[in-house]
């Protein structure tokens, strides 16, 4: 199978931004938004994951779905909705930077995630694998950051984190490399979007 990854140009600076988006919603489009101006991107590409293998696939919802909602919700001439997780048939984060590693050397790469994902980065598959790749950057979610910033991949990786007024720098820093990026804080969650709408259907 031929890989079609979205088009870029070399040496461009690229926020990989991974994804169940079940669904999409505005906190996405603002943390989408904080990373491509403090980090001075390009371009932000949402990854939509076919299945995060730490969730029960009942709570992910249709691809299809999925895919729909989060091109409707990221509307920006610097976001690009990509499947292409789904292309490479990958089931984890690390896996997919295997994939892309051909693409790797030919711009600057920062994966994208909020403080929930990265307090617990510890639990993902190969997660060590992932921060020796590529910068990491992690916007602030409520509840989260203080939990972020004393985890074990905060802990793990003390040395490595860059501070928030270098934020531009991270994406051509050597990894293992993060920065907490605040951000105005966004309540939205996926969740509470499913809770509800089941709610209003009963
Ligand atoms: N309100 C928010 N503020 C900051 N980061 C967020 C917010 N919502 C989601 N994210 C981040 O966006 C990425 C994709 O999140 P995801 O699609 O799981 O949304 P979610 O609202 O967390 O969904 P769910 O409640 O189903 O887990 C993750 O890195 C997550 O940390
Ligand atoms: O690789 C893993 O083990 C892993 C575990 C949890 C989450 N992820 C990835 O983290 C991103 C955010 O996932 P989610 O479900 O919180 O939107 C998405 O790209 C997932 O594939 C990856």
């Amino acid at each position: 199978m031929i890989l079609k990854p979205p088009a870029f140009g070399e040496g461009q600076r690229i926020g990989l931004f991974g994804g169940s988006f079940n669904p999409a919603h505005y906190g996405h489009y603002m943390v989408a938004l904080f990373a491509l101006k403090r980090l001075e991107l390009d371009w932000v590409w949402w990854l939509v994951s076919p299945q995060n293998p730490l969730k029960d696939p009942s709570e992910t919802g249709e691809y299809a779905a999925r895919l729909a909602s989060t091109r409707a919700v990221a509307k920006h001439p610097r976001f690009v909705v990509t499947d292409i997780e789904k292309q490479m048939g990958s089931r984890t984060t690390a896996q997919t930077l295997r994939g892309l590693r051909p693409l790797l050397p030919r711009a600057h790469f920062v994966w994208i995630m909020g403080a929930d994902s990265f307090a617990s980065l510890h639990r993902w598959h190969d997660w060590l694998e992932i921060p020796q790749t590529l910068p990491l950057a992690v916007l602030a979610r409520p509840g989260f950051s203080l939990r972020a910033l004393g985890g074990p991949a905060a802990t793990r990786f003390a040395e490595a984190q860059v501070p928030t007024n270098q934020a531009p720098m991270l994406v051509t820093a050597k990894p293992p490399a993060w920065c907490f990026i605040p951000m105005p804080l966004r309540p939205e969650s996926s969740t509470a979007i499913r809770r509800r709408a089941r709610a209003e259907a009963t």
